[in-house]
């Protein structure tokens, strides 16, 4: 069937019905907070946002006679977006219905551009992020850069592990190891493992407990695999999510957070899983080298694009071993990616 454009008045009617619909949806959650807020409240306690679901958030108790029970929370007007991740002040009400009172700071955030270009939180109080690399899909110099960028920009610490350990070759110079050993050297958390073979498992989960992590990489290197494996009778997958609304499925693509049955949590997501580079600036690639720190801005010519220029600083200190050759190549790469009305 051929597309048909919408006429103006048809246009002006289906945004009439949607308008009506969301009035009707206000007014439903306007009258639950009124019943909630007028019902047999409990005293404010802190607790965890571990998923969202529109305008509400499933709240974990963290108050020691509630502990691990969760609650389905509405927010009271003038209350900032929340995020998994978040905590937050909030009251318990009855059949697992609470209010929430206010939000707590966050100590770092993970953003992610919505369907506009706009920067938006997706994730709250990350500790760690796992940057998932494998032997197969060969990963890119310039990946792991960018990868190692976007954490420090977030000011959360990187773990870089590589997979499918069972895949190395014995001798250890598999061209991925190559790769990530030039960061290990950097002083990069470097773990090599294996979803399959269950090897290195148990130094990932240590470094795991007492720390809220996701897990970020391209598709393919295993990190399914491995969330399985860490976190085993838990359905991580979109869709899981149906009973907890007990009114029908209500599949959402937010992040959810998880626990690990030996410690830590792990909050977890397509959207998450796809966390990279997104918008930065020079500035901000440029902190991402830190080893380059001492070297930016003393280049001869103050235009010098680092390529054969005379008493350029970055190349002096490739020449005397200070900066590796893969690090100023990608370097150069991502800076060129920036378009010019950034500088
Ligand atoms: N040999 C080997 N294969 C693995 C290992 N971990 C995962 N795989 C395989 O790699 C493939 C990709 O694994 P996934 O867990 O789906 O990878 P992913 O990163 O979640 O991929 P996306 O869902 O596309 O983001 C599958 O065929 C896995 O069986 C491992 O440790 N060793
Ligand atoms: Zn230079």
């Amino acid at each position: 069937m051929a597309k048909r454009t919408l006429n103006r008045r048809q246009g002006w009617r289906i945004n009439k019905i949607q308008d009506e619909r969301l009035a009707r949806a206000a007014k439903r959650e306007e009258r639950t907070l009124e019943e909630l807020e007028g019902g047999d409240l409990g005293v404010e306690q802190h607790g965890l946002v571990i998923a969202h679901f529109g305008v509400q958030v499933e709240v974990e108790a963290e108050a020691p006679e509630l502990a691990g029970q969760t609650y389905r929370c509405y927010l009271r007007a003038n209350l900032p977006a929340l995020v998994t991740g978040d905590r937050v002040v909030w009251r318990p009400g009855n059949q697992g219905l609470g209010i929430i009172v206010a939000q707590l700071p966050r100590h770092s955030e993970l953003r992610r551009p919505d369907s506009r270009g706009t920067l938006k939180p997706v994730a709250a109080n990350v500790d760690l992020i796992v940057i998932v690399f494998a032997p197969l899909p060969e990963p890119h110099a310039n990946l792991i850069d960018r990868y190692i960028i976007a954490a420090e920009h977030a000011g959360i610490k990187p773990l870089l592990l590589l997979n499918k350990s069972d895949l190395l070759d014995p001798s250890g110079s598999s061209r991925a190891h190559n790769l990530l050993n030039t960061y290990h050297s950097l002083g990069y958390p470097l773990l090599e493992v294996s979803a399959y073979s269950g090897d290195g498992l148990e130094q990932l989960q240590a470094q795991l407990n007492n720390r809220v992590s996701v897990f970020v990489g391209q598709s393919g290197v295993g990190k399914s695999s491995l969330v399985n494996r860490l976190l085993p009778d838990t359905d991580t997958r979109v869709g899981a999510l149906s009973e907890l609304t007990g009114k029908g499925t209500h599949t959402t693509t937010t992040a959810r957070l998880f626990h690990f049955p030996s410690g830590g949590q792990l909050i977890d997501s397509p959207g998450i899983r796809e966390f990279g580079l997104g918008h930065v600036s020079v500035a901000d690639v440029e902190a991402g080298f830190f080893e380059f720190q001492e070297f930016l801005g003393h280049c001869r010519f103050r235009n010098c694009s680092h390529e054969h220029e005379p008493g350029c600083a970055l190349l002096e200190a490739v020449a005397a071993g200070k900066i590796s050759t893969q690090r100023l190549a990608s370097f150069k790469h991502i800076i060129s990616g920036i378009s010019q009305e950034q500088y």
